[in-house]
């Protein structure tokens, strides 16, 4: 897969270089570029914003250095899906994830000031699939952090960036884990600070082990994420179904 990220301070997508995705950059499972939004400007001070059209706070990213680097990242009929980063745009979640995971050609748009001209991703669309993404109900000063949060999520899916493909099987939000949050894990010692490991989990009885966890995923996805559950889950009883 190739990402490619566009921003005006493409030091911060460093990080990109560390651990697992770091690796899978290496091995060449993920080809990462990242540029510099002002590779793409033409005049002395490099400018890449301005004053927004009806007043207000702020400057707004102009359109056309972005449309310049898209016109040469994306060449005319190559199949690429072109993120941008906003506030406003649909939640990521896994679902998402999964579908850039499968993805051959993935462009990440990071904005800053008050956001990229809403042409940008308009002239976009007639060529390019581009999605509008927000990575949660809080604002950042730019892009970047969501790019690399983004990155990580999907590049973990990517077969073979993760060396044990099962420990994607029971994560929180998983589509193959009933969108359950994940169950509670222990390690040795088995005693620490006077509180003691769940005895179930020391007793070697899978079936009985398996149970406790999808209880524990249960009870801990009512508490802290309801609609996560399916209607018939949403009771005051914990239900518990038999170990599979
Ligand atoms: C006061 N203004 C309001 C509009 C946004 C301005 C900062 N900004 C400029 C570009 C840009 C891109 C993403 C995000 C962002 N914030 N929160 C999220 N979940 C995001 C995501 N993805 C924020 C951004 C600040």
């Amino acid at each position: 897969m190739r990402v490619d990220v566009v921003s005006i301070f493409p030091d911060y997508l460093a990080p990109l270089r560390l651990s697992l995705v770091g690796k899978a950059i290496e091995t060449g499972l993920i080809d990462l570029a990242v540029h510099d939004l002002r590779d793409w400007t033409h005049d002395r001070h490099r400018t890449v914003d301005d004053t927004p059209y009806g007043g207000g706070a702020g400057m707004v990213m102009r359109p056309e250095p972005w449309g310049e680097a898209l016109d040469d990242l994306v060449p005319a009929g190559t199949d690429a899906r072109l993120l941008i980063m906003t506030p406003s745009g649909r939640p990521f979640d896994q679902r998402l994830a999964a579908e850039l995971a499968a993805e051959p050609r993935v462009i990440i748009a990071c904005g800053r000031y008050e956001g990229i001209d809403a042409r940008v991703a308009e002239h976009a669309a007639t060529r390019m699939r581009v999605d509008e993404v927000s990575i949660g109900d809080y604002v950042l000063n730019g892009g970047e952090a969501a790019a690399l949060v983004i990155i990580e999520a999907f590049a973990r899916l990517i077969p073979g960036v993760i060396g044990n493909p099962e420990s994607l099987a029971e994560e929180s939000h998983s589509a193959d884990h009933d969108q359950l949050l994940e169950y509670p894990v222990y390690t040795k010692p088995a005693a620490w600070r006077g509180l003691e490991v769940p005895e179930v989990l020391l007793s070697g009885h899978h079936g009985r082990i398996t149970a406790w966890r999808h209880e524990r995923a249960v009870e801990l996805t009512r508490r802290r994420r309801p609609e996560l559950l399916p209607d018939a889950e949403r009771t005051d009883e914990l239900e518990v179904r038999p170990a599979v």
